[in-house]
C-alpha cells in the first residue's frame, strides 16, 4: 500500500489543533470530522485515490492518523475518527466520498444537539440567584450557564484564569455576551472565592471508565477544595468524552506541553539548571465528583461505566490502523 500524504487542509488541521489554535475538545473533534471530509473530496479529485476504492481507503486511514497524533488526551478525537470512519462505505470512490462526507456532517450536527441537549440537563441544577466558579474554557460547561440564563435565572461567575495558557480569558468573554456578571481571578485564589460559590461547572477532555474526570490541569484541586467547602461541583461532557479505552483497563495519557508556555525564555535562562514540567490535564477521582452532565441525562460518576458499556461497547476499534 503506497503512502499517502493527507491533503492540505487536513494537514492544517492537524497543525492547528496541535498549536492549540483550534482547542477544546468538543471543538476539536468536530474540526477532525470535517477534516476528514475536505479528505474524502480531495481523494476523490484526481490521482490514483480518484479511482482506486483501496487507495482511497487507505487516504482516509493516513488523514485519521495524522489528526489522531496531534494531541493525546481528548477521547473526543479518536472519537470523531472513529464515527466518521466505521462508516465509510461503497465499492467505488463516488460512493465512498458521499459516506465519508455524509457521516462527517451527521457527526457535526449531533455533536451541536448533544451539546444543547446537555446544556438543559446542566442548567436545571443552577438555581436563580446561583453564582457558579468555572475553569480553563469548555463550551460543555459554558452550555448550561448559558441554557439556565435562556430559563430566565439570573447567574452571576467567578472565572479562574486558568494558568498557563488562561482560556478563562475566552469564558470571561463568553459569559459577559450571554449578559453574566463575571469576576476574573487567579487559579490560586480559587478556594478563597469558594465561599462565595453556589456551584462549580467545568468541563472534561475525557471520561475514564471508573468515573474519572480528565480535565484542565487544576481541576482536581478545585474539586478537592469545592468537597471542603461543601460545593457542588458537576462536569459538563458529551458523551464522546467519553473513554472506551478505559473499558479494558487502558489508561488515560496526560498530555505535557512545552515549558515555553510556563516561563519565557529570558526568565528560563536566569533561572537556569531546573525542571520545568507543564501538565495540561490531570484526573479528579469520581470521588470528588458530584455529577457528570451529558446529554443523555446526569450521572453520579462511578455509574457512567454502563453509559459507556451501552455506547462503546467493549472495545475500542482503531478504523485509521494500517491494515
Ligand atoms: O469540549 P469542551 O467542553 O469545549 O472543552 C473541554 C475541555 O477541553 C479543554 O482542553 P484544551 O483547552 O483543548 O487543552 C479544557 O480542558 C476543557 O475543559
Amino acid at each position: 500500500m503506497p503512502e499517502h500524504e493527507p491533503a492540505v487542509p487536513v494537514r492544517e488541521t492537524a497543525e492547528e489543533i496541535a498549536t492549540m489554535e483550534i482547542r477544546g475538545a468538543a471543538t476539536i473533534a468536530s474540526a477532525a470530522a470535517e477534516a476528514l471530509a475536505e479528505q474524502a473530496r480531495a481523494a476523490a479529485d484526481g490521482g490514483p485515490t480518484a479511482s482506486d476504492p483501496a487507495a482511497f481507503r487507505a487516504s482516509m486511514r493516513a488523514a485519521a492518523r495524522t489528526l489522531r497524533e496531534t494531541r493525546p488526551t481528548a477521547v473526543s478525537l479518536p472519537n470523531a475518527l472513529r464515527y466518521v470512519l466505521q462508516r465509510m462505505e461503497g465499492d467505488d470512490v463516488d460512493r465512498l466520498r458521499r459516506s465519508v462526507v455524509d457521516a462527517s456532517g451527521a457527526f457535526v450536527r449531533q455533536l451541536d444537539r448533544a451539546q444543547e441537549d446537555l446544556g438543559r440537563v446542566g442548567a436545571n441544577r443552577l438555581a436563580d440567584g446561583d453564582t457558579v466558579m468555572t475553569h480553563c474554557h469548555s463550551t460543555d460547561a459554558l452550555a448550561c450557564i448559558e441554557a439556565a440564563v435562556d430559563q430566565g435565572k439570573s447567574i452571576s461567575a467567578v472565572v479562574k484564569e486558568t494558568r498557563p495558557r488562561q482560556q478563562g480569558h475566552i469564558t470571561a468573554e463568553a459569559l459577559r455576551d450571554a449578559g453574566v456578571p463575571v469576576t476574573l481571578i487567579v487559579d490560586s485564589a480559587a478556594r478563597r472565592y469558594l465561599d462565595e460559590v453556589d456551584h462549580v461547572v467545568v468541563g472534561a477532555d475525557s471520561i475514564a471508565a471508573d468515573g474519572g474526570v480528565i480535565n484542565k490541569i487544576g481541576t482536581s484541586g478545585l474539586a478537592v477544595n469545592a468537597r471542603e467547602r461543601g460545593v457542588p461541583i458537576m462536569t459538563a461532557a458529551q458523551t464522546i468524552k467519553l473513554h472506551p479505552e478505559t473499558l479494558t483497563g487502558h489508561t488515560v495519557e496526560i498530555e505535557m506541553r512545552d515549558e515555553t508556555e510556563v516561563i519565557d525564555p529570558e526568565a528560563r535562562e536566569e533561572i537556569g539548571e531546573v525542571a520545568v514540567e507543564n501538565p495540561a490535564f490531570d484526573v479528579t477521582p469520581p470521588r470528588y465528583m458530584d455529577a457528570i452532565v451529558t446529554e443523555q441525562g446526569q450521572f453520579p460518576p462511578e455509574s457512567i461505566v454502563t453509559l459507556m458499556r451501552e455506547l462503546f461497547g467493549e472495545g475500542a476499534a482503531e478504523p485509521w490502523a494500517e491494515p
